[in-house]
């Protein structure tokens, strides 16, 4: 795997350092990165990158290793044409939608990756997925695996094509079970329970299940039928979410369709 702290020579820049931006930062700087080597570029950064040592707005390398792209997709047409790297920076993008076809126009000699993480990268936990073009060689993957394994696991996708369909599924993914959270204490609630304890008990039980399904790395519907005794309270509850015309399943499929439909729509 390659070491961050080989990127301190040449430095990386990072155009755009919100909430996806500055998680990756974090990581970065946790496997080696060192402050001195990011260059960040963002019209509203926050204060505490410049007492971190990071060059906020300033002159940039001539020859960065690594250029990471963390705007807003609807920025992109404003900021790609400021931005120029040779053949020898691997351009990294994080945002949904746009395609390598945009980021080669904008940088037509670059090996290019773009990634696809998730918000539980603040805390080390995310999960990307990557994809590189022609030009990104195994050199330029292992670096990108390497960038964005340090806030959590890596996946390699085998074509551009799924990328839209990762976002909808682990990159929107977040939102879903966040809302889960909010649904189940609601419900807890319209029990009878008191807000708070109906809150923390449906967080309690997300982060719990959550934690489970990653630990034994088991089939879910094997830990769904351990909870469902036969005849018992699991079972009618499992009637209910798990109907064909009104369950889960239908409305998951809408939503993960039209986070993937958006996706496609903000790469045209
Ligand atoms: N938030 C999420 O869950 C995820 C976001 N992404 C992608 O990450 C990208 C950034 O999203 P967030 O961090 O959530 O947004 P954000 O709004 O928190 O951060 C965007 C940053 O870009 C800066 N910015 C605006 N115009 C700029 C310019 N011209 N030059 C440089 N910086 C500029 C803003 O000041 C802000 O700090 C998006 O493309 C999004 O699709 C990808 C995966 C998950
Ligand atoms: O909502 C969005 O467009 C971004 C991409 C995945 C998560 N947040």
């Amino acid at each position: 795997m390659t070491e961050l702290s080989a990127l301190n020579g040449r430095g990386l820049v990072l155009v755009g350092c919100g909430r996806m931006g500055s998680a990756l930062l974090q990581g970065w700087l946790k496997q080696g990165l060192a402050a001195s080597a990011v260059h960040v570029i963002d019209p509203n950064p926050r204060p505490e990158l410049s007492a971190l040592g990071i060059s906020v707005n300033g002159a940039l390398p001539a020859d960065p290793a690594v250029l990471v792209i963390a705007v807003k997709p609807q920025m992109m047409a404003d900021v790609l044409p400021r931005l120029a790297v040779g053949e020898s920076t691997l351009v990294v993008s994080v945002a949904a939608g746009v395609t390598l076809a945009a980021y080669e126009r904008a940088f037509p000699a670059a090996p290019i990756v773009r990634a696809m993480p998730n918000t539980p990268a603040a805390i080390g936990q995310g999960v990307s997925a990557i994809i590189g073009n022609a030009k990104a060689g195994a050199a330029e993957l292992e670096l990108a695996e390497a960038l964005m394994s340090a806030v959590g696991r890596v996946v390699r996708l085998e074509s551009e094509g799924q990328m839209d369909a990762v976002t909808a599924l682990s990159g929107s993914g977040p939102a879903y079970v966040f809302h889960m959270i909010e649904a189940m204490a609601a419900a807890g609630e319209a029990e009878g329970l008191p807000p708070a304890l109906a809150l923390e008990l449906a967080r309690a039980t997300v982060a719990g299940a959550g934690a489970l399904a990653v630990h034994e790395d088991e089939d879910p519907a094997r830990l769904r039928e351990a909870v469902t005794s036969p005849g018992g309270t699991t079972a009618a509850g499992l009637k209910e979410l798990m109907d064909p015309e009104t369950g889960l399943p239908p409305l998951m499929r809408r939503t993960i369709a039209a986070a993937a439909e958006r996706g496609r729509e903000l790469g045209k």
